[in-house]
């Protein structure tokens, strides 16, 4: 395979976005665990890598590391962060003398990572096949087995991890044995119901990823070796105990693709070394050129996009299914595969629910949000009710998981969140109209005050010049002569006055007065003299 990251006019692989910048970003908790092994998802943190402008509403991959604890999990995924934020040009891997950073590592025996972590800049890639972007979220695990950690903190964070990713590497060192396809038994029994409820494979891709592989003479390093490997391991004959036959055929039932890669040991400073920072001089070759191949392989030639239910999800999405995953694990046992599959129905009707409430919104705002003008309300309900049918139409659109009676539920739940909303935007509406909001206020009389005045007197006027050219009904034109007249002297005439006479004494008091030779004193200064 090719280093080189093509560029978009390329055809043959993934391709970058070019909004992907050098060494941005920082590690974001997203999942605590607290000190009584509660599992509290921070909404907040993750929405706002959810709701960065760049990844909004686009499809998504999530890349997870997860396995025992001080295997080297957030090394290796800082050499996704590296490709990723380098573009994956063929130079990507970094200088000799280059320290490694990003997701936090460290060497000793202490587990270091705590609960769950993303990268808080998605990465934007646009797919081979449909070139579309996609959004490349990366998330690393705290590790299994420590000592600090019960059997079921280490089972949620695995379970969540897989649950969540559409690539899913587990960590392994050395050798794939039993006990590590044994831990995937939970997976398996909830593929099996989920495969039976919609008829699609539930997850995209594992790969079991084998570190400080020793017996490359056997099985060879990459995934050609670790392919060897996995068929071996997956081998089943007669005499083998139906659970450990029935595990292996559901395994690959579950996974679009399953696969096994092998590394190289990194070197002993790697692992020995207190002074060692991650530079790649400190690192054997070996290592160094199977990672390479290893990251490039997660995103080439095409994308592993995020899909449920046979569906590829948005970060819109993919908020609802974090959100009801971590509800199902929040029980003080593991849920059985039962309440996962629920978890996993109820996600996808809030996830629809999701898509159809946003599609209303924009689709509103865009007609009569805040910088729109006013709109007649017969017009506004029109829109109201042909939007809402498409929102309607969008969540009907979502394959639903659960049956009739679960879907209907949230399709209430979306109606009557519309109603709410078009209420917001009727009253919005209505503030933007000045008459409207005369009525309601003092302005009122007084736009009925000028209507009447101005109509009266247009239709005097009117009538008086009729009389006046016709010569027909000469006592109204008297009569208007006669109203105008009274007008005149009572009213305009001693207003004119006042007014003239307020006039001159304005005039005179601010005019000049002859004083003297210069003839430019004011009359104030006259009055000194005085
Ligand atoms: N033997 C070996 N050590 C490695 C490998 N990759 C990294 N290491 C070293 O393993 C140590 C632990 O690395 P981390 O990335 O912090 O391990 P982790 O799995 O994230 O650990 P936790 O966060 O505690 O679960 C560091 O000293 C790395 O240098 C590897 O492939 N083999
Ligand atoms: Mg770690």
């Amino acid at each position: 395979m090719s280093g080189r990251i093509p560029t978009t006019e390329d055809t043959m692989n993934t391709s970058f976005s070019s909004s992907n910048t050098p060494s941005m970003g920082h590690p974001i908790q997203i999942i605590d665990i607290t000190e009584d092994h509660r599992f509290k998802l921070n909404e907040e943190n993750l929405q706002s890598i959810l709701n960065n402008p760049k990844a909004k509403l686009k499809k998504v991959s999530i890349v997870s590391v997860a396995g025992a604890f001080r295997k080297g999990k957030s090394f290796l995924l800082d050499f996704f962060l590296r490709f990723l934020t380098r573009n994956g040009r063929d130079d990507w891997i970094g200088a000799e003398d280059e320290p490694l950073t990003g997701f936090h590592w460290k060497g000793g025996s202490e587990r270091d990572t705590t609960g769950i972590l993303m990268w808080s800049e998605p990465f934007i890639l646009r797919r081979n096949d449909t070139k579309e972007e996609i959004a490349v979220l990366l998330m690393d695990t705290q590790g299994a087995f420590d000592s600090q950690s019960t059997v079921k903190d280490c089972a949620t964070v695995f379970a969540l991890s897989l649950m969540i990713s559409s690539i899913h590497v587990y960590n392994i060192t050395q050798n794939l044995q039993e006990d590590d396809l044994q831990h995937l038994h939970l997976f398996t029994e909830y593929g099996k119901i989920a495969l039976e409820d919609s008829h699609e494979t539930p997850f995209q891709r594992l790969t079991f990823l084998i570190r400080d592989w020793s017996f490359p003479y056997e099985y060879k390093y990459g995934y050609e070796g670790g392919q060897s490997l996995l068929d071996k391991r997956f081998e089943t004959n007669a005499k083998q105990h139906q659970e450990l036959k029935d595990l292996r055929i559901n395994l690959k039932k579950c996974f679009n693709t399953l696969n096994c890669y092998l590394m190289p040991h990194p070197g002993l400073r790697v692992c020995t070394s207190p002074e060692f920072d991650g530079k790649l001089r400190d690192i054997e070759q070996d290592f160094k050129t199977y990672v390479k191949k290893f990251v490039e392989a997660q995103f080439q030639p095409n994308l592993t996009v995020k899909q449920i239910n046979g569906r590829e999800i948005t970060t819109l999405e993919l908020f609802e299914y974090f959100k009801a995953y971590c509800r199902v694990f929040e029980a003080d046992e593991l849920p059985e595969p039962k309440s996962m599959l629920m978890a996993t129905a109820e996600a996808n009707n809030l996830a629809a629910k999701a898509i159809a409430k946003e599609f209303y919104m924009h689709a509103m705002e865009q007609h009569c949000g805040g910088d729109r003008p006013y709109m007649h309300p017969h017009h506004l309900q029109a829109t109201n009710l042909q939007v809402r049918e498409e929102s309607i139409k969008k969540f009907d659109s979502v394959p639903k998981m659960g049956g009739e009676s679960l879907s209907k539920k949230y399709l209430d739940e979306l109606n009557y969140e519309m109603d709410e909303l078009y209420d917001n935007y009727v009253k919005h509406n209505d503030s933007k109209n000045i008459f409207a909001f005369s009525q309601w206020f003092w302005l009122g009389s007084f736009s009925f005050l000028f209507n009447f005045i101005f109509w009266t007197c247009f239709f005097l006027l009117g009538a008086w010049i009729y009389v006046k050219y016709s010569g027909e009904y000469k006592e109204i034109g008297e009569y208007i002569d006669g109203l105008a007249d009274i007008l005149w002297r009572r009213i305009y005439q001693p207003l004119y006055e006042q007014f003239i006479q307020h006039a001159i004494r304005a005039m005179l008091s601010y005019a000049p007065i002859q004083d003297g030779p210069s003839g430019t004193a004011g009359r104030g200064d006259a009055k000194k003299k005085n």
